[in-house]
């Protein structure tokens, strides 16, 4: 298994993902990663739905098309398409919900970074496992539609679709960006 440090520092996406996705002690470990986030008054705002299989990614796929016909009732067939085509580029897609509680004292929006935190922890334990994952949001994470579908709460929130699977080809490391860019001393 990958060391932590090297993790850390070389972590990428990769956008193109074939079968199998972690299944078993390898989805374990992702699970487990996504609960390890930090977590203001231990509110746990997070919810998954896991969707894999070819049944269950087809159903989100029609969820995007009719998404995508609410947003432009006349969309071209060719859009169409490609809205219901989109879960299918990765063989697992975890729905990732903050399940945000307005009644706390916790602000909302560290609640949704918490939740967006067990996205990257997610992608992480992924990396390190050999696996390959992509964050994804678009206009579908913010529809009534696709949230109503996905039958969330009302201040549930969906914070990514991190679509995850085995990388079809290797991903080419991109170089370290400079730290002094980006840190100063105060
Ligand atoms: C909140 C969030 C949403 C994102 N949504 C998308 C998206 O919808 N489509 C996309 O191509 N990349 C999206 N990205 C970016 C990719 O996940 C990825 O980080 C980016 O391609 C850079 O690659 P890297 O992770 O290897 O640095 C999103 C990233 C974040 C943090």
């Amino acid at each position: 298994m990958m060391d932590a440090i090297t993790l850390l520092t070389t972590r990428q996406s990769c956008p193109r993902l074939i079968e199998p996705a972690p299944q078993g002690e390898a989805l374990e470990l992702i699970k487990q990663a996504a609960l390890r986030v930090p977590d203001h008054g231990a509110l746990r705002p997070w919810r998954f739905l896991i969707v894999q299989g070819r049944s269950s990614l087809e159903r989100l796929g029609d969820i995007f098309a009719e998404a995508a016909v609410e947003d432009d009732p006349s969309i071209s067939n060719d859009l169409l398409e490609r809205a219901r085509q989109l879960p299918l580029r990765a063989p697992m897609v975890i729905v990732c919900i903050a399940r945000c509680n307005s009644e706390s004292k916790i602000p909302l929006h560290e609640q949704l970074q918490s939740a967006a935190c067990s996205v990257m922890a997610m992608q992480q334990a992924a990396f390190a496992q050999g696996y390959g994952s992509m964050w994804r949001t678009g206009m579908y994470a913010e529809m009534e539609f696709v949230k109503q579908s996905l039958e969330l709460g009302e201040d549930d929130e969906i914070v990514g679709f991190l679509y995850l699977g085995t990388p079809a080809t290797k991903v080419p490391q991109r170089p370290a960006l400079d730290p002094t860019d980006f840190f100063a001393d105060f």
